[in-house]
């Protein structure tokens, strides 16, 4: 190993500490700490006091920005429409291909209300009902991800939201005009240059300038998260996102440059990041820990993807598929990459991911930008119990009941003995006014 060589941890199931040794991987608590929660409290009581000028201290503070007040940090449709426009040809095609991709799918997730009719004449359903404004987060502090954009309002979008506000720190003052061109496409009605936590609590609570919503969506720092995390119950949130992982499955056969590649497209996110390679060849093991050590060097990200595969990379070396499954639902990693020959057998012993990329061809990298599924999906092994952003996020349910004056008797009776038993009397006589020897008259 040469002497910049980056150190991936190398774990084996035959190791008697294997579970230690995988747990301490795993563990991350870093979605908020104690001095950044006093931070964001801070921050979010001075936006609920002061509004919009609250807003503007901390984006000039912290963005290093000179705005006067909110009217310099508010984009309308005609610039959105402006940077789409003047956009390189590829980069209209991509982004436009991207999104026609991301619509095509999210349409298929789009629930209907329903309802059904019983013999004495009762309805009963559910009425699908969008959210009347959503606030989608897109991050912008240490790089602009117009992907973002697409992934959190076309959704939206697609649910039949009436108002998307998105906000999106620019520091220094840099526009990017993918960015914005991506909002226009996506069918954002405002954009308010801002981030962090002031950004969040602005959506929550609302300012003279920037609309209160009534969910806030979309990933962001250790600022975004937390601050998520507080507003939660003023408005409703999506997820609390960790930090970008992957987890990839080698069956020994794919090129172990493609591997390291793939680990490296989540490792370059953040120091923070995750990337684990999972395989039962342990020679294949070795060569992709070679392909690290080769290509690492020839990455612009290279000090970024060193930290993340260092602090919590892992190559992990295990029996047979069997044992790679154990592992996989384990960990239940944000991205799961099946690399073997039989992706789609394999994948039916999948029970917790956020996402997976079956076969050797299915980069997760095209899941980021064009595949169509959304990239937003739950990390820190929240896909136990979470899913991908998606369509349903931005839809409440509302049960309907109508009862037949027949109905109403039959439940009646069952009301009334449920109710009695729960001392709860008024329940009780309000049920059985409507038993039919009760009735006064139908209604
Ligand atoms: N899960 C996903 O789908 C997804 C997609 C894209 C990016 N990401 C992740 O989102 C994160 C984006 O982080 P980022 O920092 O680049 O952008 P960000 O927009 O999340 O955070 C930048 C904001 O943080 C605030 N901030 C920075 N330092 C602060 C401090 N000391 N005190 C108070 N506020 C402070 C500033 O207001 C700034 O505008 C990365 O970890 C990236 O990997 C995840
Ligand atoms: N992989 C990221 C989510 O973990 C999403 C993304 C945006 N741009 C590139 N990648
Ligand atoms: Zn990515």
């Amino acid at each position: 190993m040469t002497d910049n060589a980056v150190k991936v941890a190398r774990l084996s199931t035959t190791q008697d500490d294997f579970d230690t040794r995988l747990s301490a991987l795993l563990a991350w608590e870093g979605v908020s700490d104690k001095q950044v929660a006093e931070r964001v409290e801070e921050i979010i009581d001075a936006v609920r006091s002061q509004g919009d000028a609250a807003v503007v201290e901390y984006t000039n503070r912290l963005d290093r920005m000179q705005a006067r007040d909110m009217s310099e940090l508010t984009l309308g449709a005609a610039r959105l429409r402006e940077a789409y426009e003047s956009l390189p040809e590829a980069q209209r095609e991509a982004l436009a291909h991207a999104a026609e991709r991301i619509r095509l799918y999210h349409q298929r997730q789009k629930p209907e209300s329903w309802q059904y009719t019983e013999a004495d004449g009762s309805v009963l359903g559910q009425k699908v009902t969008p959210l009347d404004r959503a606030g989608i987060y897109v991050p912008g502090g240490k790089a602009a991800y117009p992907s973002s954009v697409l992934m959190n309002a076309i959704p939206a979008h697609v649910a039949g939201v009436r108002e998307i506000v998105m906000v999106v720190p620019t520091p220094d003052g840099v526009l990017n005009d993918l960015v914005l061109a991506a909002a226009h496409l996506a069918g954002v009605d405002y954009v308010f240059t801002v981030g962090g936590a002031q950004a969040v609590a602005a959506l929550a609570y609302g300012t003279q300038s920037i609309p209160r919503v009534d969910k806030v969506v979309g990933p962001g720092n250790i600022y975004v998260a937390t601050a998520k995390r507080a507003v939660f119950g003023q408005v409703g949130i999506d997820m609390i996102a960790g930090p970008s992982e992957i987890l990839v499955v080698t069956d020994g056969e794919t090129d172990p440059e493609w591997l390291a590649m793939d680990l490296f497209s989540q490792a370059e996110h953040d120091e923070d990041a995750q990337a684990i390679l999972v395989g039962w060849d342990p020679a294949h093991l070795d060569a992709v820990q070679a392909a690290i050590e080769r290509l690492l060097p020839t990455m612009e990200r290279e000090a970024i993807i060193r930290e993340s595969l260092a602090s919590r990379g892992a190559l992990i070396e295990c029996r047979d598929r069997d044992e790679a499954l154990t592992i996989i639902n384990r960990i239940a990693p944000e991205h799961l990459e099946l690399s073997v020959a039989d992706p789609e057998e394999m994948a039916e012993g999948v029970r917790h991911a956020g996402a997976i990329f079956m076969g050797r061809y299915t980069a997760e990298a095209l899941g980021d930008y064009c595949a169509g599924p959304n990239h937003v999906l739950p990390t820190s092994g929240t896909a136990r119990f979470s899913s991908p952003l998606g369509v349903y996020d931005f839809q409440k349910r509302s049960s309907l009941i109508h009862c037949s004056p027949e109905g109403a008797a039959t439940l009646g009776r069952t009301a009334s003995v449920l109710a009695r038993g729960e001392s709860l009397t008024a329940h009780a006589r309000s049920a059985e006014n409507r038993l039919a020897e009760n009735r006064l008259g139908d209604t």
